[in-house]
């Protein structure tokens, strides 16, 4: 496939387009423009502009540039068949795009829409375009409603990945095409150690912040040791704000009480969780019906080791602990134990987290410092969990190659893999992603998570879980990425989730979430494989 005329024409960009905070908003708004499709993240610039901005500027700022970025395809096809002539000067095109989002999706008036943008082409030095940009936006703002309608019309994806989406979504295409141009809601996550989400809920009503309590089931098959397959189900809660809002604004964040979280994001660790106490009980169970004798076993079954192999920065990972620290049944701690007479309770939590990221894996620590879960904080809880963190390639790295007393016995429980992806799931969220990704990144990205689980599968115990979760909503990471695995691994065994699960669409291994409803979390996929045999 080839690129199409909404592709960022990059070659054509000015070194001068890296960031450079001055001028009116819509300046600042057009060079942090010229900087993403320069390379840069979103992430990376959106700060910075903020910062340079009076109070009274910033949210003006922040609806121009996420709503041009979320348009940006669109925008620039409708360029097209708005200029006599091919317009090729990027610099020129993003300001023009600029002025359209101002006319056709935030209601600025005319008058001040097409003067300021007409202005700013001549702050950015482009003056010998203002004649131009003056007439595109005079043209449209007299009629913006057909001009928006003809927006609207089609995706605002590079045709690359909408072409991919038809191929994978042909059913969901136009409603999911449609749902990656709006904003994505705001959900939170309550911290389960610290309060209930009925309860967190009060506190922003107190705070005068609308909410509506999100459940969602899960329901999945569990191997156990007879052959047959156990049912489980589990509830996940979240709170969906009515409007976003800045994170200093809700009670209590500072202590750790709330996180912001997409609400597919906050199924992870529940999921892994869950199938891990599922794993221990089917242990129980067979070591009761064998009488075993825990004493006589010279494993060490108190313990458990659990790794979190792409953890920063580290908000599952922050929830799987916020579980375990919980003092209800979410806590590995409290598994039933079948006989408490011949099973003693879990003792001793391990948790590894790894992330080949170093900026990155100090933000982990930051998250969980305010969470009150730092390494210091778990290791004083009254049951401890011992947190080792850790900077490394999840292609080569194995548990303890540095350690003398190493071995390659297989020693995780359980792993959490949330695989780097081309994140199309989160378009919503990161709008820069329909112009930094290319075609090319999906082979790569499939070939890099290949690679991981590789390196990762021998180093789960037999009997333990692996869940895979991305959040790209494309087949080749997901579902063939899953089904490929299984094909060259005898051990590994697809868990198949049940007609409960209130989330996603059945895929011939996991489920996959679509951000499809303008309510709904992000387009995220799930995939809980088990490893045969006997722990
Ligand atoms: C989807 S993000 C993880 C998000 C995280 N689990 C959370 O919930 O906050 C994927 C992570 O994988 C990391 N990553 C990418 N390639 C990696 C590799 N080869 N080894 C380890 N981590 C890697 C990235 O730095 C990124 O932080």
């Amino acid at each position: 496939m080839r690129q199409t005329s909404t592709a960022p024409r990059n070659n054509k960009l000015k070194p001068s387009s890296n960031l450079i905070m001055n001028g009116s908003v819509r300046v600042r708004v057009i060079r942090t423009l010229l900087a993403i499709q320069n390379g840069q993240s979103l992430s990376s610039v959106l700060d910075p502009l903020l910062n340079s901005l009076h109070d009274g500027d910033k949210g003006f700022a922040h609806a121009l540039l996420l709503t041009t970025l979320r348009q940006w395809h669109a925008l620039a096809r409708l360029l097209d068949t708005l200029a006599d002539n091919p317009i090729d000067e990027v610099e020129v095109r993003t300001t023009i795009q600029v002025g359209l989002v101002q006319l056709l999706y935030l209601e600025v008036a005319d008058h001040a829409a097409i003067h300021e943008t007409v202005e700013a082409a001549k702050e950015i030095e482009f003056a010998h375009s203002t004649g131009l940009v003056n007439a595109i936006l005079r043209k449209v703002a007299k009629n913006p409603s057909k001009f928006r309608k003809k927006c609207d019309k089609k995706h605002s994806l590079p045709n690359w990945l909408a072409y991919q989406l038809k191929q994978d979504w042909s059913e969901q295409y136009d409603e999911l095409t449609q749902g990656l141009r709006q904003p994505a809601p705001m959900f939170l996550r309550v911290n389960s150690a610290v309060t209930s989400v009925e309860e967190y809920q009060h506190a922003l009503d107190g705070a005068e912040i609308d909410a509506d309590i999100v459940e969602l089931t899960t329901g999945f098959k569990v191997a156990n040791s007879s052959e047959s397959a156990t049912p489980t189900t589990l509830s996940t809660k979240g709170l969906r704000l009515h409007q976003s809002t800045a994170v200093n604004a809700l009670p209590e964040f500072a202590l750790g009480v709330a996180s912001v979280q997409d609400m597919h994001a906050q199924l992870a660790a529940p999921i892994i969780n869950k199938a891990l106490m599922a794993k221990l009980s089917a242990e129980n169970n067979s070591a009761e019906s064998a009488n075993t004798d825990s004493d006589s076993d010279e494993s060490n079954n108190n313990e458990l080791h659990i790794l979190d192999a792409c953890a920063a920065p580290g908000g599952k990972l922050a929830h799987w602990l916020e579980l375990i620290s919980a003092n209800d049944e979410s806590s590995l701690f409290h598994v039933k134990q079948g006989n408490a007479e011949t099973s003693p309770a879990i003792t001793d939590i391990k948790v590894t987290a790894i992330d080949n990221e170093a900026p990155r894996i100090e933000r982990i620590r930051e998250n969980l410092q305010r969470l009150n879960l730092s390494q210091h904080d778990l290791q004083q809880a009254e049951k401890s969990v011992a947190l080792n963190i850790v900077c490394a390639d999840a292609t080569r790295w194995q548990h303890g190659k540095n350690k003398k007393a190493a071995t390659n016995e297989p020693v995780f429980d359980a792993i959490l893999l949330d695989s780097p992806c081309t994140a199309t799931g989160v378009i919503r969220r990161h709008p820069d992603i329909s112009i930094l990704r290319t075609e090319e990144d999906i082979e790569q990205t499939a070939l890099l998570q290949a690679d991981i689980l590789h390196n990762l599968w021998p180093q789960l115990k037999a009997g333990g879980y692996l869940l895979y979760v991305t959040c790209s909503i494309l087949k080749q990471e997901n579902v063939e990425q899953m089904q490929d695995f299984i094909t060259h691994h005898n051990d590994a065994v697809a868990i198949e989730f049940t007609d409960d699960c209130s989330w996603g669409i059945e895929q011939a291994i996991g489920r996959q979430c679509l951000p499809i409803d303008s309510a709904s979390g992000d387009g995220f996929y799930y995939a809980l494989l088990h490893k045969q045999g006997l722990g």
